[in-house]
């Protein structure tokens, strides 16, 4: 059977495969670091033997409660933001009809996310929405303290407490946190919700293979056990292949792109179901790197759409980045563009040929012309886009994040930069508790 395959080829005009083969010592040691739990960061490594630790006992009790809000509700909310919502989004979106939310006749809810902005017309048209719907809300904070979350939580209980009795209300909610800590466990354990933990070990951005992810890609009717399984030999091949890895050739080459001036790594896909992969990745990446004044920022786009937009930057702008393209070899779905009499769009001579042979001449023409152009090319291969192949992609970023963190000799699971923003926002909201901050910023004004 086919798996995940990086090509980096394309990269060896600008830094030498020998330069990249280099890595493979340090890359086994730091393989090592991460399975022995030995460095940097290593309380919140949980998540590397997450695939092969997740039993049939918690797969079933997911299964279970999101069979139980299927039955009751038209639209399920999740409720999260960042770790607690980007994979799960992910994996929804790239496993869905692209136009899903218009779909009447269903075997599953409508999934829709709430608690990832503040946008107050965003909220007050949700609100407005769901007054009328048969809606459940599904929770997830790890922290059980992020203002995002709780604010959205607090106005969608109030309103599903409202058109509900307590007792049904409470079969409506899941959350999704902390074993012990945070005001939603106290909540949560107050009003008697299911609960699942989000264990101590796995950091949000990680989590996306514990119930945080799991609960809500069941709810919307994704076979779960094939997206574990996908991760789950991802875990074995990394474990088998160590420094010869898909992770470990992708970490050391973005190391050595990064070290000659490429400072910045494009995220690119085709298919546009894979945009929120790329976000997911982006937070990975992002929090996991950008610390001590290092790390790539990972940026992304989706083709051909950007091509129009963005495309001319990529071809001739500032020459300090790289791109990796997630490609899926063969598309799902077959569209046969027709003959036309009278050709008067000029378009024949694709008549006969997928839509997709169309896109992949787009991939690989605009490849072509990024190298061309100075910008040196990583791809990553899926067979096909199903559950399986997902797990496979998410397990592979994730273990390279791993290897690649450590290469850049950074911790790439702690994030002390996101609480900058926090103590300012309660600062300026005069949150009790932080009146010196208060003060002091609004000194600043
Ligand atoms: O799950 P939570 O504790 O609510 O956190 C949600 C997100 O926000 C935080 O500020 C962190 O920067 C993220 O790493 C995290 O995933």
């Amino acid at each position: 059977m086919e798996n995940l395959k990086i090509d980096i080829s394309k990269t060896f005009t600008f830094v030498s495969e020998e330069k990249v083969n280099g890595y493979k010592s340090q890359v086994a040691s730091h393989l090592k670091s991460l399975y022995e739990k030995t460095g940097r960061g290593s309380d919140f490594l949980g998540w590397v033997n997450l695939p092969s630790s997740i039993d049939e006992a918690q797969l079933s009790d997911i299964e279970t409660t999101a069979a139980n809000l299927k039955s009751k509700a038209d639209v399920v909310v999740v409720i999260g933001i960042g770790g607690s919502y980007l994979g799960a989004r992910a994996v929804i979106d790239a496993m869905s009809n692209s136009f899903d939310h218009l779909i009447t006749e269903r075997k599953n809810p409508v999934v829709i996310y709430a608690g990832q902005n503040i946008g107050e017309d965003y909220t007050a048209e949700l609100l407005e929405l769901l007054k009328d719907k048969s809606f459940a809300l599904v929770v997830i904070s790890k922290s059980g303290t992020t203002t995002e979350p709780a604010l959205a939580f607090r106005l969608l209980k109030d309103l599903l407490e409202s058109k509900y009795s307590a007792e049904e209300a409470k079969d409506r909610i899941v959350a999704i946190t902390d074993a012990k800590k945070g005001a939603l466990r106290t909540l949560a354990d107050q009003k008697g919700y299911k609960t699942y933990v989000i264990p101590d070990d796995v950091g949000g951005r990680y989590s996306v293979l514990t119930p945080v992810g799991l609960l809500p890609i069941a709810v919307a009717g994704i076979d779960i056990r094939a997206l574990v399984k996908g991760a789950k030999d991802m875990e074995e091949i990394t474990a088998k292949e160590g420094e010869n890895s898909a992770a470990a050739t992708y970490a050391a080459v973005r190391n050595e792109l990064y070290k000659n001036g490429k400072a910045t790594e494009i995220l690119v896909n085709y298919q546009p179901k894979l945009h929120f992969v790329a976000e997911w990745w982006k937070q990975l990446y992002g929090e996991s790197e950008g610390k001590e004044n290092k790390g790539i920022f990972p940026a992304a786009v989706d083709f051909s759409t950007d091509l129009h937009s963005m495309g001319q930057w990529i071809q001739e702008g500032v020459r300090n980045i790289f791109e990796t393209i997630i490609t899926v070899s063969k598309a799902n779905k077959t569209v046969i563009v027709p003959t036309d009499e009278a050709d008067l769009d000029g378009l024949n001579f694709l008549a006969g040929k997928r839509v997709d042979d169309v896109n992949k001449m787009a991939e690989l023409g605009t490849l072509l012309a990024h190298v061309d152009g100075g910008v040196p090319n990583i791809k990553v291969e899926i067979p096909v886009l199903n559950e399986y192949y997902l797990g496979q992609l998410l397990y592979f970023f994730e273990i390279a994040c791993g290897i690649s963190g450590y290469i850049l000799d950074i911790n790439p699971f702690d994030q002390p930069g996101v609480e900058a923003y926090k103590k300012n926002m309660f600062a300026l909201l005069e949150k009790p508790g932080f009146e010196a901050e208060t003060a002091a910023i609004k000194a600043k004004l």
